[in-house]
């Protein structure tokens, strides 16, 4: 079976094409100014340019309102809108409404009673993404390397298609696979030197490591 592959965070032309180049399903771009990753809306549209056609185009927001949505999805042209705060059920459901493209809801998990709003996004979304649940005091809620326990997800059993993130790296990708049984997997500080500075081979190494567990998933 296919994995999904997801490099998140690209934010130069270089790292894009190495990224496309070595067979990333999906690549995501980041709009949070306190990101590292942060992309401008100039930015934002000469990488969607370079990008369509090649691989599904994330826009990753937070908690962003309808005005800063319509700017990203303008510039970029999303494939998938992937919803990283604190967005409700309702949100979802009226984001969908307003730009016609798919979401994907980002979980943050730490135990077992993380997933209890589960169904109530599963209704809404086209797909989750279980994440690591940020510290407290953190300055953004994802893309902070931070791993969960994989074993929270063991023997869920959802019908939507899902992605596993949070400290994934070309190490450990496919323990996260095995465990979790996801079809997805999405990495950003994995592939990176320092906070927001892609690494061409990190990026080539995960993606070779993810594509390699793609023997193991038998479902
Ligand atoms: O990447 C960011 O800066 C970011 C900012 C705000 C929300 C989410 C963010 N990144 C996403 O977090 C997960 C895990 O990332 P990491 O591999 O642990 O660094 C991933 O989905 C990123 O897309």
């Amino acid at each position: 079976m296919s994995l999904l592959v997801k490099i998140c965070g690209l934010s130069t032309r270089e790292t894009l094409d190495v990224a496309l180049q070595a067979g990333a399903d999906m690549v995501g771009f980041v709009f949070f100014p306190p990101s590292p990753r942060h992309l401008s809306l100039e930015t934002a549209r000469e990488l969607g340019r370079q990008a369509r056609g090649r691989a599904t185009k994330v826009a990753l927001t937070v908690d962003a309102d309808d005005a800063t949505l319509g700017n990203i999805v303008e510039v970029l042209q999303p494939d998938i809108l992937q919803l990283h705060g604190k967005e409700t059920v309702a949100r979802l459901r009226d984001i969908k409404r307003m730009f016609g493209l798919p979401v994907m809801k980002a979980l943050p998990v730490e135990t077992a009673a993380d997933l209890a709003p589960l169904p109530g996004y599963a209704a809404v979304a086209d797909r989750i993404l279980f994440d690591a649940r940020a510290p407290k005091d953190a300055t953004r809620p994802g893309g902070l390397g931070a791993v969960f326990d994989w074993h929270v997800l063991e023997n869920l059993d959802l019908k939507l298609p899902f992605l596993v993130s949070g400290g994934l790296n070309a190490d450990n990708v496919a323990e996260a696979v095995r465990v979790t049984r996801a079809g997805g997997v999405d990495v950003s500080s994995g592939v990176e030197r320092t906070p927001g500075v892609k690494d061409p081979e990190m990026i080539c190494a995960f993606i070779r490591a993810a594509r390699a567990t793609e023997e193991l998933m038998v479902r």
